[in-house]
């Protein structure tokens, strides 16, 4: 039985039982709902069944809604092949491009008037069921992809599933998605990419001075070589247009960096420093509020239950902790804790918390 808060009633397919399709499984599985997994390997499809992500198909299945979590290349023709063997069920994705499935799809002559694009901004480095999450999508926004031939009850569908696991549906069309992507997550993963490859070869010396900064534009760049290849081969003109961009913005850089006491130079720096202080602030803030939240570091001895005290005695403080990051001072047995709370309520919380002997870093 679904149980009383699920949207969707009825089972769900899900084609494609690794990282994306067990975490889908994960999370309607806990609201009750019937979920059928499908994989193209045995062996990853019974991983995830051993998860608890779903069950295996049997013949009499009659899903409502069918979700595809193959490899974007492989989309379009996984889709064709469900929307062909369930003649009455919506059919979705969650490939991280939009335009060319759809496309392929046309082409093919599937019956397009059941298929909603779809694709959720949420995910990790590490592919697999292994790395599965029922959580992965609460907070984080999903696209439904609108079409003016699309009926509501297709995309109400997808925006049920969309609800059910915690996410918030946003409607674009596919060009739009595809060209906002490439702002957010493709150019983002290539800048990342190539910082980290800096680092190869560089000395010990200096990769043991690593902060949370080289941490933060380094992150994405663990992400899987394969899948991105076909991320960014099918989003290469929106890509290339923004890279070019950047690569604008780099050459002002180094020019001025080349000969930094020239008249002028101090200013361009200065404004490309602040436009990027621009551009970060745009940046919507947890649930996708642009409200910015103020910032308190907190020093936690590494000892058993520390952090747990910290957080109960911002509890009794009365304050709702927004957000939260850890940081590990390099040879040091401490921690820096940063928390994220409503500005006003800053300096009572720093106030309270150096009281009560805590150490406030900043
Ligand atoms: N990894 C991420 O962070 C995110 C990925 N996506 C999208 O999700 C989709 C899936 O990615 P992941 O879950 O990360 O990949 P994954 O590699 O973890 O899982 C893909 C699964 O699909 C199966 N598969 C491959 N071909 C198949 C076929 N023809 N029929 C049935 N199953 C097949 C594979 O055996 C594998 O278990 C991709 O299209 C990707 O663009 C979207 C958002 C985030
Ligand atoms: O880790 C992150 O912040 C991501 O943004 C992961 C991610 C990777 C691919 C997508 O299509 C969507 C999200």
């Amino acid at each position: 039985m679904n149980d009383s808060t699920a949207r969707l009633t009825g089972p769900v397919r899900v084609v494609g039982a690794g990282l994306l399709g067990a975490s889908i499984g994960l999370g309607l599985r806990a609201h009750g709902v019937d979920v059928i997994l499908s994989d193209a390997s045995p062996a990853n499809l019974n991983l995830a069944i051993d998860y608890g992500a779903g069950r295996a198909p049997r013949p009499d299945d009659a899903p409502a809604l069918v979700v595809v979590c193959v490899p974007p290349d492989l989309t379009a023709s996984v889709v064709a092949a469900e929307l062909a063997a369930f003649p009455n069920a919506t059919v979705t994705d969650v490939a991280s491009v939009k335009v060319a499935p759809l496309t392929e799809l046309e082409a093919s002559g599937a019956d397009t008037s059941r298929y909603v694009g779809g694709h959720p901004l949420a995910g990790r480095e590490r592919g697999g069921a292994i790395s599965a999450r029922a959580d992965l999508f609460i907070g984080r926004p999903w696209v439904v992809c609108t079409r003016p031939d699309l009926s509501r009850r297709h995309t109400g569908l997808v925006e049920s599933l969309v609800l059910d696991l915690g996410a918030a549906p946003v409607e674009m069309t596919t060009v739009g998605h595809d060209a906002s992507v490439a702002l957010v997550s493709h150019v983002p993963q290539l800048v990342s990419t190539l910082m980290a490859k800096r680092l190869v070869g560089s000395s010990e010396q200096a990769i043991a001075l690593a902060g949370q900064g080289v941490r933060d534009v380094t992150r994405v760049a663990a992400s899987d070589p394969e899948l991105w290849v076909q991320i960014l081969g099918s989003n290469a003109p929106s890509v290339v247009q923004i890279l070019r961009a950047y690569r604008d913005d780099l050459d002002t850089v180094i020019g001025v960096l080349d000969d930094p006491t020239a008249p002028g130079a101090r200013r361009s720096l200065a404004e490309e420093l602040a436009a990027g202080n621009a551009g970060v602030a745009r940046i919507p803030g947890k649930h996708g509020q642009d409200r910015r939240f103020a910032q308190l570091v907190v020093l936690v001895d590494d000892r058993p239950g520390e952090l747990a005290r910290l957080f109960a005695e911002i509890g009794e403080a009365g304050v709702n902790l927004e957000d939260l990051r850890l940081e590990h001072s390099p040879g040091a047995q401490i921690g820096l804790a940063e928390i994220s709370v409503l500005p006003e309520v800053v300096q009572r919380l720093s106030d309270e918390l150096a009281e009560r002997g805590w150490r406030i870093a900043g």
